[in-house]
């Protein structure tokens, strides 16, 4: 771990990062890389574009703070490509159950409860006061929105976002690329990419 760290990304999602990394008490400088140099950040500052992280690889550790999945996919795959240093960010009042493992590059945010045994992915969001069961297997990318519930034996494919409020079943499988809209309840397995909706969750057609 180095006593800096640099956030990729200085909007809403980044700044959320910030503030955990900050109550972390881990690192001595926290500051931005942003490609829009004027994004109204928070306090901390921007040093630069993305391209800065790559040009200052060995001096700091780099955290992807950008909601889409699919593009935190592609600038950590090109951090990790690299060798960079990226941390897991876990806010102080989650609650992390035993024999839970999280991979590099996720953030839990506050208010948030992992039980046991569950294993989260890398590059993943555990937002604000979402709740992740037993024996949970939650993919690579994912977003999980604030207030989301996921029972005991869920799985999340890589890069599938659940929406915020959503709640889903005991024993369900949810496949890679899916959209659970919000405040949708999942109470099937959803093994085709797509978005989903509604109370029971239906793939809207096209979607
Ligand atoms: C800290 C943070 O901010 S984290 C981010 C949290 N944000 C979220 O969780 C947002 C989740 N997003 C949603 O729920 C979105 O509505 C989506 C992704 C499901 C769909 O978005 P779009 O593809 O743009 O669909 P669109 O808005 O055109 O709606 C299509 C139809 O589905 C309906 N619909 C859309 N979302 C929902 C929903 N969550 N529940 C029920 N119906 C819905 C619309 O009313 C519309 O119906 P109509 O055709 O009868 O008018």
């Amino acid at each position: 771990m180095k006593e800096k760290l640099l956030i990729i990304g200085a909007s809403g999602h980044g700044k959320v990062v910030a503030d955990i990394a900050k109550k972390m008490n881990k690192w001595e400088n926290i500051a931005f890389l942003d490609d829009n140099l004027n994004t109204q950040s928070s306090n901390m500052e921007i040093v630069g574009e993305t391209s800065y992280a790559f040009e200052h690889l060995r001096e700091y550790d780099f955290f992807v703070g950008i909601g889409n999945n699919n593009i935190r996919l592609k600038i950590q795959d090109m951090l990790e490509a690299n060798g960079a240093s990226i941390p897991i960010l876990i806010h102080p009042s989650a609650i992390i159950g035993e024999q839970v493992e999280i991979n590099y590059g996720t953030v839990i945010m506050a208010g948030v409860v992992v039980n046991c045994c569950s294993k989260i992915g890398k590059g993943t969001i555990i937002n604000t006061g979402s709740t992740i069961d037993h024996d949970n297997l939650v993919g690579d990318f994912v977003h999980i929105s604030p207030g989301v519930h996921l029972a005991g034996a869920v799985k999340v494919g890589q890069e599938s976002w659940l929406g915020i409020g959503s709640t889903v079943s005991n024993n369900i499988s949810i496949t890679h690329d899916c959209i659970v809209g919000a405040g949708a309840v999942v109470i099937k397995d959803l093994s085709e990419p797509g978005t989903y909706i509604g109370v029971p969750a239906r793939r809207i057609i096209n979607g």
